[in-house]
């Protein structure tokens, strides 16, 4: 295929600005980093790709290439793929990407709880190139280690196994407590360990905020609206949560997180932040996690049936995960501690998003010159128990006190994990 057949991904804003870096500054706290040298940590291929197994395998290398422009020089991996043996070598030698040199009094010690996951690995990559110092917990039950493998060894990292239900001690600015599985399937495989998880991980990491003083942000939910009777759902919306249903162990896990935060900011006046996060999407998502962004792409990529659950009237709103970030780095640096909600207000049926999603496979397919013979079909099974009919968040409070609100269309979001997933399909670790 000719390289001038290989699209460059054109990411433009809702106001049709083009993205070419993501973060502002914010109350005291810059958090902008170029889109450039962020895409380079997820969009390259996690092995470099050395043995060719024919036509496509060039093609795909020149996709890696096209996004490590610039930043290929600063970032040499640590592993080689050799399709041919289906085997990887190490090497011990990193060169990591540029990180900024931040005076002491600005450089902070940020912990990152569940920083392997998804969220948390984004989290990480930003505040390790703004230059600070971050240590990682996770106890890689649904994070991975591959989410943060590029920063191992660097001075300002520490990677620690640990699960949050036990006490940790460290000397911290800041904490961002976001260890819990989010997805449903996974959140319901262990109902009992997901309670304990959302209880005993934020009791132990608000006694260590006590203890430092750090300030504390949890991620919270929009599940805390349970299945909303009141449409956009606003902060002031107590919720309708079924407390004995299927999703119970995360909707009133993360409901009782929310009251040990504001007890702990009563009774001991520790500094805390609550963000309630909406439908996130974007690289890293686990691919097998069940959720509906990570399912659809991952079929139509595969030329598979799109799942439907019910009858696809039930409404969602994604956000893209470098939003997302934004709005979290925000609220902990503002004054802002009644709870936030993080989401974008774009809302469609599921039934539209498959369709939308479909969409944008076939394009980026077609662009990479490899148009599938046929549609994929989308096909309709049950709905899971209590599945929230709708949601959509009302971010008014994080506009008015955080100057925050999403950039990212969610057509731009999905064309770049879809790429993403490309590129590991394309390495050969999905
Ligand atoms: O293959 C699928 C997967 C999911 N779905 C549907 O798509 C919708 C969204 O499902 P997801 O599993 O992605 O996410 P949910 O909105 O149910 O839960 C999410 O809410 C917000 C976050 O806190 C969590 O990440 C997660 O709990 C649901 O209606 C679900 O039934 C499908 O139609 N097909």
């Amino acid at each position: 295929m000719p390289s001038s057949a290989v699209a460059k991904i054109h990411t433009v804003d809702k106001n049709g600005q083009e993205i070419t870096t993501v973060g502002f500054q914010r109350f005291g706290f810059d958090s902008e980093v170029p889109l450039d040298v962020l895409r380079s940590l997820y969009l390259r291929a996690h092995y470099v790709v050395t043995a060719k197994s024919g036509e496509e395998s060039s093609e795909q290398e020149e996709q890696h290439a096209r996004f490590t422009q610039g930043a290929s020089e600063l970032y040499q991996s640590k592993s080689i793929y050799h399709a041919d043996t289906q085997s990887i070598s190490y090497t011990t030698l990193s060169r990591f990407p540029p990180v900024k040199l931040l005076p002491s009094d600005k450089r902070k010690r940020i912990l990152v709880t569940g920083g392997a996951g998804f969220v948390g690995s984004h989290l990480v990559d930003r505040l390790m190139l703004l230059g600070h110092e971050v240590t990682v917990l996770d106890n890689f039950f649904t994070g991975s280690k591959t989410t943060v493998s590029h920063w191992v060894g660097h001075p300002n990292f520490e990677l620690v196994r640990h699960d949050v239900v036990e006490p940790f001690m460290i000397e911290c600015d800041q904490i961002y407590h976001l260890a819990c599985p989010a997805s449903p399937p996974h959140y319901q495989y262990n109902a009992v360990k997901t309670i304990k998880t959302s209880f005993m991980g934020t009791l132990n990491m608000l006694g260590l905020a006590k203890r430092t003083k750090a300030r504390f942000l949890i991620s919270s939910t929009s599940e805390v609206y349970g299945d909303p009777e009141v449409h956009p759902q606003n902060e002031d919306y107590w919720g309708h949560v079924n407390p004995i249903g299927p999703r119970a162990c995360y909707d009133e896990g993360k409901r009782v997180a929310e009251t040990l935060t504001y007890g702990f900011q009563r009774q001991d006046g520790v500094d805390v932040r609550v963000a309630r996060i909406f439908n996130t999407f974007g690289p890293r998502m686990n691919p097998y996690d069940g959720r509906v962004v990570s399912n659809f792409i991952i079929q139509a990529l595969r030329g598979e049936d799109m799942t439907v659950y019910g009858d696809g009237t039930q409404t969602r709103s994604f956000q893209y995960i470098h939003d997302l970030v934004d709005g979290l780095i925000a609220l902990m640096n503002s004054d802002e501690t009644r709870p936030v909600n993080l989401g974008n207000g774009d809302e469609f049926t599921i039934g539209e998003f498959a369709e939308v999603v479909r969409d944008i496979v076939e394009k980026v397919q077609e662009e990479d010159g490899q148009k599938p013979a046929k549609r994929v079909k989308i096909v309709y099974k049950p709905i899971p128990m209590d599945d929230p009919q709708k949601r959509r968040p009302d971010t008014t409070r994080a506009k008015e006190t955080l100057q925050w609100q999403p950039k990212w269309t969610v057509r731009m979001g999905l064309e770049e994990m879809v790429r993403y997933y490309k590129a590991k399909m394309a390495e050969g670790s999905l």
